[in-house]
């Protein structure tokens, strides 16, 4: 007999399969629920673990790295401490009442002149300097040894490193700062204008920020410049004539300072001295200068630019020598007064000055390659062109009465005797080497 097979019911077993897989997608999104509940719960826990071993440095750092780690630190807590006995002792006075002077471009020509004046006379005198490379850095680092020899310590660091300027005033309670470091040169200003800005005028504010926040706060002696006067067509210079009309960026950033000076003081009571030095010469003294690089160039049978002016007249300078700019510091320092402010704060008016520090004996430049030649016994080549436009002035002249009535400035060099311990100087510092040799004499 036939088995009648029925046949199957297709709707109920659709049902079926939909309800299945129905169960099936339920099931699964548990299981997603519970796995990513699961990571979830694992990532909680990772999480507070490494909280905790951030918060409480645990387990404790090898203990190989963290003998290194204490052996370094104890270096550099005795190597600071070593740095620190130094500026200590470098700015400590070794006479009564004795000034405790922070020197800035103090391996610079002016700034080691003076840091050793100060120094012999019983002051104590701390130097910073950045010894960067606008002229070779060796002659820097010359002075720098010079200054050693005399117990003068200079801290390497740059004027804009607002830490370590507080840091010094942390350590020591200087009376005064003589501010010397700058950007120099009034026809590289072309080539490097920004360098100007950075020194003479960021790094000057910075000076003042941290010298208006100290306690006590120093008085302030610092360098501007002849060049301020610019086209002023008044003679001979005096502190009362125009300087609103620079002839260089180089000046420009000088005036500026004078300003900035003299919001210092205003606002925060800082006492203020600004010295116009005028092309001060002498030992020890720049390269990038024209007595210098002429002195040099006639040795080495060079030939030399001599500008004169775009009539044809011989440009001049009121060269002076670097004895007298150094009596010209000390004398404004030890007359400064006392700044007013504290924590920040202006107590009183306080001093502002203004002095030319110059020679009041103009030279025409040809008469200065003149006194060389002799001194040097040796003709120069010279190249007499006109004055390039690129911030030169054709004179300076320095009425120096206000500084003579305030601390009896005068100048007590002139330009042969100065030149004469230049050259000495010069032979002695670079040696007989230096003399024209037969070949560049023939190859000129
Ligand atoms: O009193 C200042 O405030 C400035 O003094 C100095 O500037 P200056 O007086 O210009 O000195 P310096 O360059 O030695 O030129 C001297 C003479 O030589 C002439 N000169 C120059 C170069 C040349 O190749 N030929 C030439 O005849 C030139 O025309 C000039 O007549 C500092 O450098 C400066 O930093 C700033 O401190």
């Amino acid at each position: 007999m036939d088995r009648m097979v029925s046949p199957p019911d297709t709707s109920k077993s659709i049902k079926l399969e939909r309800y299945n897989s129905y169960i099936r997608r339920v099931n699964s999104t548990k299981l997603l629920n519970a796995s990513s509940k699961l990571l979830f719960r694992a990532t909680l826990l990772v999480a507070l673990i490494l909280v905790f071993l951030f918060t409480f440095n645990y387990p404790p750092l090898a203990d190989t790295t963290h003998r290194h780690l204490h052996a370094h630190s104890h270096f550099l807590s005795s190597a600071f401490g070593a740095w620190e006995k130094q500026v200590r002792h470098s700015s400590t006075p070794r006479r009564p009442n004795g000034l405790t002077v922070l020197v800035t471009g103090a391996a610079g020509f002016v700034g080691s002149h003076c840091s050793l004046a100060l120094k012999r006379r019983g002051d104590g005198v701390l130097g910073l300097d950045n010894f960067n490379s606008y002229y070779d850095p060796s002659l820097k680092r010359a002075r720098q040894a010079m200054l050693a020899k005399h117990q003068v310590f200079i801290v390497e660091g740059d004027l804009n490193d607002t830490p370590l300027l507080r840091k010094l005033f942390d350590v020591v309670a200087f009376t005064h700062v003589l501010h010397l470091a700058a950007q120099a040169g009034v026809r590289y200003a072309m080539q490097n204008p920004q360098s100007y800005i950075t020194a003479n005028i960021a790094g000057f504010v910075n000076l003042l920020e941290v010298a208006k926040s100290a306690n006590p706060q120093p008085s302030i002696v610092w360098a501007s410049s002849s060049s301020v006067y610019g086209l002023n067509t008044q003679n001979p210079f005096s502190e009362l004539h125009r300087t609103d009309q620079p002839a260089s960026l180089y000046a420009a950033t000088k005036k500026a300072g004078e300003e900035i000076a003299h919001t210092y003081n205003h606002i925060y009571g800082l006492s203020l001295t600004g010295l116009r030095f005028f092309t001060v010469y002498g030992p020890w003294g720049r390269p990038d200068m024209a007595y210098f690089f002429f002195t040099k160039d006639i040795l080495q049978g060079k030939t030399i630019d001599v500008y004169e002016t775009q009539d044809g007249k011989q440009v001049a300078r009121d060269f002076t020598y670097i004895d007298d700019i150094v009596k010209g510091c000390l004398g404004a320092l030890d007359t400064a007064e006392k700044s007013t402010g504290s924590g920040g704060k202006k107590r009183g008016p306080a001093q502002l000055r203004i002095y030319n520090l110059g020679n009041t004996s103009p030279v025409p430049v040809g008469n200065l390659v003149s006194i060389l030649e002799g001194l040097l016994n040796t003709k120069a080549k010279k190249h007499v062109i006109k004055m390039p436009s690129n911030g030169d002035v054709p004179y300076t002249h320095a009425n120096v009465s206000l500084a003579f009535r305030d601390f009896s400035y005068k100048p007590t060099t002139d330009l042969p005797t100065g030149l004469r311990k230049f050259v000495k100087w010069y032979v002695g510092y670079y040696g007989p080497q230096l003399r024209p040799k037969r070949e560049s004499r023939l190859d000129n």
